[in-house]
């Protein structure tokens, strides 16, 4: 565990960056550090790998004062990303992954082997070892910074906004991957943004930190969105933080209509039978069973073949909550379809079901006695 205990950062110039700040920063999970411009996010990271001295206050790393161990071995312990990703512009991806291997004597090959081993890892081709950082994209070149940074497999990753550089598609599947690789390397990592989006997304723990480095509210994303400290914290999540947290809250519950659900070669019987009226529209598939499009129910028994587009579907069993619901708002049916993992359709659930299964997980949630009662919760979906 990396604990900040109670410090306080002072410039020469008398600006206070960090204010008796403390953080118990768990192993084996995801940190952020999040909160407007100049709250002290940087310095506060960099107080971890003493790239600053804190000024009152230390930070202990597994017990012991980071102060006692001499700077370059605290360093190999702590991989340390930043936007842009600060790549060597004369080295080759694969030589600049493999700097710190090299620094700590490992011999050439050694270091090939396992730089190439991380470009895997971090969804690099390995046709791209030979080129150097120009002749990669933005979000090439933080992949490219993340496998230096793990290169010699250091507990500790210190990462200093490293996917802001990059245009929100590249960014999202940075982050998924991040995900991803925390959960097969179980590396403590450090976390700095300004995207509270982005925090909500890939921390374990947050801090919310405000002006004059203070800390405004530690706590899991759930109890963050559920139940913010203060109105600088509920201003600083915006105003649709109850959508967003619905994004904690699993649809595997869901109650879903599998009656409006037809073939789109149903026979006319087979139409009419559907054709309740509960369900004035259909759900018509292809024959595989993937969702083509509503038909109103009268027109298609009457032989119309027009199809009203669904818009998106959401995963029964693996999306949450959130998407449901976006699913059904965005129908023109008001009813959301749901799909198994291959994209076949399930079943379909109107808007007033989705709202009855919200107001379950807020009582199922509520009955927990904790503060927000999905704290430990990861999103069911991004
Ligand atoms: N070397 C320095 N000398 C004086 N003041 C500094 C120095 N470095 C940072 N500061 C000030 O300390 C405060 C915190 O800076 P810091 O870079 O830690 O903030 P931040 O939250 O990371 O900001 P941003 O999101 O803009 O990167 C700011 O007011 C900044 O101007």
């Amino acid at each position: 565990m990396i604990l900040i205990d109670a410090v306080t950062k002072r410039y020469p110039d008398g600006t206070t960056a960090v204010d008796r700040l403390t953080l118990e920063i768990p192993d084996g999970s995801i940190t952020v550090l999040v909160g407007p411009s100049g709250c002290g996010k940087t310095t506060t990271l960099r107080m971890i790998n003493r790239m600053i001295e804190p000024t009152e206050g230390r930070i202990t790393l597994d017990g012991a004062d980071i102060r006692e161990q001499p700077v370059n071995s605290l360093r190999r312990t702590m991989g340390y990303v930043i936007q842009h990703a600060g790549l060597f512009p004369h080295r080759t991806i694969v030589e600049n992954i493999a700097t710190v291997p090299r620094l700590l004597g490992w011999d050439r090959r050694e270091a090939r082997t396992r730089a190439l081993e991380l470009m895997e890892r971090v969804g690099l081709d390995r046709s791209l070892a030979k080129r150097y950082p120009y002749q990669l994209s933005g979000g090439q070149q933080q992949r490219v910074g993340v496998a230096r940074a793990l290169a010699a497999d250091p507990p500790v990753m210190l990462m200093d906004e490293p996917f802001s550089a990059v245009d929100p598609i590249v960014r999202k599947g940075l982050q998924d991957e991040l995900i991803r690789i925390q959960g097969e390397l179980g590396k403590t990592i450090v976390f700095v943004t300004h995207d509270i989006d982005e925090a909500i997304k890939i921390g374990d723990m947050v801090a919310v930190l405000r002006e004059g480095g203070k800390l405004a509210q530690y706590a899991p994303p759930a109890e963050l969105l559920s139940a913010p400290a203060d109105g600088f914290v509920e201003d600083f999540l915006g105003l649709d933080r109850g959508i967003r947290r619905l994004s904690f809250f699993t649809a595997a519950g869901l109650e879903l209509n599998t009656v409006p659900i037809v073939a789109v070669d149903s026979t006319a019987e087979q139409l009419a039978a559907r054709t309740v009226p509960q369900t004035p529209y259909l759900l018509v598939t292809d024959t595989e069973g993937r969702p083509l499009g509503w038909a109103d129910a009268k027109q298609r028994a009457a032989g119309s073949e027009a199809l009203i587009p669904f818009g998106h579907s959401f995963t029964a069993g693996r999306d949450s909550l959130r998407a449901a619901l976006d699913s059904a708002v965005l129908s023109p049916t008001g009813w959301a379809v749901a799909v198994d993992e291959n994209g076949r359709a399930v079943g379909v659930a109107a808007q007033e079901t989705i709202a009855a299964a919200i107001r379950t997980a807020h009582l199922e949630q509520q009955a927990t006695g904790s503060a927000s009662g999905v704290a430990d919760a990861a999103p069911v979906d991004a």
